[in-house]
């Protein structure tokens, strides 16, 4: 399958600057790409702007024009779960637009990013309470898994690999995101991979936040299975 989604262990693990990196890294092989975040929730306002941090950072790095009506579908004022937010503003989420348009992408790119929004249970519906992964699950696409590699991340990557798992969801691989280099995240790090020796990346806490989008994964097993795949069937 050449797209895929990329979720995470959490809100703010990283998802977004790994859609963006992934997106370069594949729209310079050639390929069309197109990322797409269903739902995104948080307008940010500077200097009397308003915008969403997930489409602003893909629109501002892609090599390619992204079209504005393929990569979001609902974005949502509040910083919030999803369900809340598109309450807050008197809306419900079509759950069967968001796969409709999944298709559509497909059918229009060589390759299309979905990114997920917080974690997998993440609630695009109440009180039905369909979630990301319901979502994840119907699309048929694998994952890429994105968690941070400081403390706690151990019981929240397994779980969420669990969860994966046991509805047969392909995992292309996990991304560690934000290490530092101490001997705490390097055994976290290791200790996942004993459970699941998967392909992985490991990106840098970064200071330059501009310095992500030059960092190589291209020597990184996720990016040579990534890469080998999209070669494979072209
Ligand atoms: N390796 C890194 N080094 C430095 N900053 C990082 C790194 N990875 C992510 N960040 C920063 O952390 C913040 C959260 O990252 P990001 O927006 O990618 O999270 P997310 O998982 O997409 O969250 P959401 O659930 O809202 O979509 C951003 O400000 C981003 O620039
Ligand atoms: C606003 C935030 N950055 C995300 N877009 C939404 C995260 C929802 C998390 C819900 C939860 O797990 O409690
Ligand atoms: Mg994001």
């Amino acid at each position: 399958m050449r797209h895929f989604w990329v979720v995470g262990t959490d809100t703010d693990v990283g998802k977004t600057m790994v859609t963006t990196m992934l997106m370069c890294h594949l729209q310079r092989q050639g390929l069309q790409v197109t990322p797409y975040k269903p739902v995104q929730t948080g307008e940010v306002y500077e200097n009397g702007h308003g915008y969403y941090h997930d489409t602003a950072m893909y629109e501002k790095h892609s090599l390619q024009k992204l079209q504005q009506e393929h990569i979001n579908s609902y974005s949502l004022k509040e910083a919030a779960s999803p369900h809340y937010a598109a309450k807050l503003e008197g809306q419900s989420i079509d759950v069967k637009e968001l796969l409709q348009q999944i298709q559509f992408l497909q059918d229009a790119y060589d390759i299309v990013i979905c990114e997920g929004a917080g974690g997998l249970f993440v609630p695009f519906t109440a009180p039905n309470g369909t979630t990301l992964l319901d979502v994840i699950v119907s699309s048929k696409l694998p994952v890429v898994l994105v968690t941070r590699t400081s403390l706690g991340t151990i019981n929240h990557t397994l779980l969420t690999i669990e969860a994966l798992r046991a509805r047969q969801i392909d995992i292309l691989g996990i991304v560690f995101n934000g290490d530092t280099g101490s001997s705490i995240e390097q055994d976290n790090i290791q200790t996942i991979l004993q459970y699941y020796p998967i392909p992985y990346a490991i990106i840098p806490q970064l200071k330059d936040k501009s310095q992500l989008m030059d960092y190589a994964m291209t020597h990184t097993t996720l990016f040579e299975r990534l890469f080998h795949y999209e070669s494979s069937i072209n």
